[in-house]
């Protein structure tokens, strides 16, 4: 294992809060400026372990305004993208405006989009190289439902949907990639895989990445779990080799047990 991050881990873990269709651009600020105070309290080193949120589109301007205005070390990102650039798409936000607003990163093909409007892979592809031409890392969201699960094909479903999402994509942009492995069943279920099935899939999906784009790319990807993480359980799944962060949902909208989840350090039995 190399020690070129934090002596823990390959890669420096990326905490993600996911907000979903919550907290008006009102709220977001406020949760925000929570999150930052907490985390300020707490001393936490940013340099250590990245922090970002994943707000609705309608307060992303403020999130810009509050962290530049504060200097916050906190990235941002969208919960999705167009696959074009601009023109007569009514609804649609452009990769290019979200890059304008400051959004480090982008979700891509998160399973509620997946599910609710019908994104394919090949649609979600089209939409990873919209991010990466506009210099906004893609964090491409895989991961089975129930069925899937019980019915023992889930490695090969996600390595699937990993493969068609990332088709046309090279080593280079892959090597700054964030993978989001969230099995359907444990999102918002309360529901959590178990940190073993969390690594069984991360490493499964590191395995893909080196065939696909060769080992050393494949060491860079960072790969996250999601699906109900807490501050209780966030230790455990972090503390697994391939597991290089989280995508926090519900337990993002309450500042003081994101920032625990972000802390998740202090609960790691040191080897
Ligand atoms: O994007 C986040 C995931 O959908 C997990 O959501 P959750 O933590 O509420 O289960």
């Amino acid at each position: 294992m190399t020690t070129s991050t934090n002596g823990k881990f390959d890669r420096k873990p990326l905490i993600a809060g996911n907000w979903k269709m919550n907290m008006d651009h009102v709220q977001g600020i406020t949760l925000l400026q929570k999150l930052a105070w907490t985390l300020a309290d707490a001393e936490h080193d940013f340099s250590r372990v990245e922090v970002a949120v994943f707000p609705p589109f309608t307060d992303l301007r403020g999130v810009q305004t509050l962290t530049m205005g504060d200097d916050l070390p906190v990235h941002y990102g969208a919960q999705d993208l167009s696959a074009q650039d601009s023109g007569a798409y009514t609804g649609e936000i452009s990769g290019q405006f979200l890059s304008r607003l400051g959004c480090s990163y982008v979700l891509v093909g998160h399973s509620e989009r997946r599910a609710l409007h019908h994104e394919s892979d090949a649609l979600l592809a089209t939409k990873v190289a919209a991010a990466f031409r506009h210099s906004i890392t893609p964090v491409l969201c895989v991961g089975e439902g129930l069925e899937i699960r019980q019915a023992g094909t889930h490695v090969e479903y996600t390595l699937e949907q990993l493969r068609g999402s990332l088709e046309g994509i090279t080593a280079e942009q892959a090597a700054t990639l964030v993978v989001a492995y969230e099995p359907v069943w444990a999102i918002g279920t309360g529901e959590v895989a178990g940190p073993e099935d969390a690594q069984e899939l991360c490493a499964a999906i590191r395995t893909e990445l080196a065939q696909l784009f060769g080992d050393e790319t494949a060491a860079k990807v960072r790969i996250l779990y999601g699906g109900s993480v807490k501050a209780a359980n966030a230790a455990s799944i972090l503390a697994q080799r391939d597991v290089d962060g989280v995508l926090v949902g519900g337990a993002s909208l309450d500042a003081a047990e994101f920032a625990n989840i972000v802390r998740f350090e202090h609960h790691l039995v040191t080897d």
